[in-house]
């Protein structure tokens, strides 16, 4: 999210990033930048992008998944998750990247993971019948929603939180969807194709886990870093006031 950004192309410092993040943002930014500029062209703003994409993304979650339709949920999905590309990518077109943008978009990101993960708990708890599934899914939605929180919260407290960990948003949606995607062509015949899902949802759980650790440590040793700083300097600035 929010990062510096000229004309489509990321400028944020790499450290930590995540594959994707990282060598993926920027094939999606040259692909996508025609059609932000074909939406700017047409009126559409940034936050309306934002808004009907998330639309997009519950509503093929949210429909499809917990009727075990992996197949069809996952093309829904696939055709409104890239918005989430789209919306920066215009705001930054535009000249217009605000702090308003990136809460929203952030915010939004949450409640388009929820309803991902919510589905396929729906799936599991009803007709998908598993309890261990429904609970490493669960497991997913929460772990993933409390990797963000981390990023956010430290950075809310003033530390640049420089890491991002091995399984981030794109690492978590990518390998959910593919999975999702695949093992919906199960209905349509093709045998034991549907194990990819519960492969997947163990390594996002498992990869989750991971990053929880990574960034947790990483704000621990910033935090430390940062009050033994502070403790430096506060003896300096009394002298310097008497
Ligand atoms: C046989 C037929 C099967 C049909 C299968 C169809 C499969 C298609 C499947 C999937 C496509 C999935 C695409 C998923 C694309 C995800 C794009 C996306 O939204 O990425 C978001 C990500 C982060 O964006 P932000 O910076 O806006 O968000 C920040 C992030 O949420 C932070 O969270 P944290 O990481 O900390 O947990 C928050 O902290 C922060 O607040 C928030 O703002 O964007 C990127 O990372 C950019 C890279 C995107 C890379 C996309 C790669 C897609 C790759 C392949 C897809 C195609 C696969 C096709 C398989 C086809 C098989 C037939
Ligand atoms: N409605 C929006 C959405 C996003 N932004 C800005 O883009 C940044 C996120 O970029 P992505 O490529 O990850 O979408 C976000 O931090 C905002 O700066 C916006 O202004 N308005
Ligand atoms: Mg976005
Ligand atoms: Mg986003």
């Amino acid at each position: 999210m929010g990062q510096p950004v000229a004309n489509g192309a990321a400028t944020a410092p790499t450290l930590g990033k995540a594959m994707l993040n990282k060598y993926a943002r920027a094939f999606f930014t040259r692909v996508l930048t025609p059609f932000a500029a074909f939406l700017i062209r047409r009126g559409v703003s940034p936050d309306t992008v934002t808004f009907i994409g998330t639309a997009g993304v519950v509503a093929g979650a949210l429909v499809f998944y917990p009727r075990g339709e992996f197949f069809w949920g996952t093309v829904v999905i696939t055709l409104f998750v890239f918005s989430d590309l789209v919306d920066g990518n215009m705001a930054r077109q535009l000249g217009r990247s605000s702090r308003w943008g990136a809460f929203l978009d952030s915010t939004l990101d949450r409640v388009a993971d929820g309803a991902i993960f919510g589905g396929f708990a729906l799936w599991y708890a009803g007709r998908g019948d598993d309890n261990v599934l429904c609970a490493v899914t669960l497991f997913c939605l929460a772990s993933g929603q409390v990797v963000s929180y981390t990023k956010a919260r430290g950075e809310a407290i003033g530390l640049p939180v420089a890491v991002n960990g091995l399984v981030e948003r794109a690492e978590r949606l990518v390998i959910s969807l593919v999975a999702a995607g695949f093992a919906g062509l199960h209905k349509f015949g093709v045998p034991g194709i549907d194990v990819l899902l519960p492969i997947a949802l163990w390594i996002v759980a498992v990869g989750s886990l991971v990053t929880l650790v990574q960034r947790v440590v990483t704000v621990r040793r910033e935090s430390e870093e940062a009050d033994q700083e502070a403790a430096r300097e506060a003896p300096q600035q009394s002298e310097t006031a008497s």
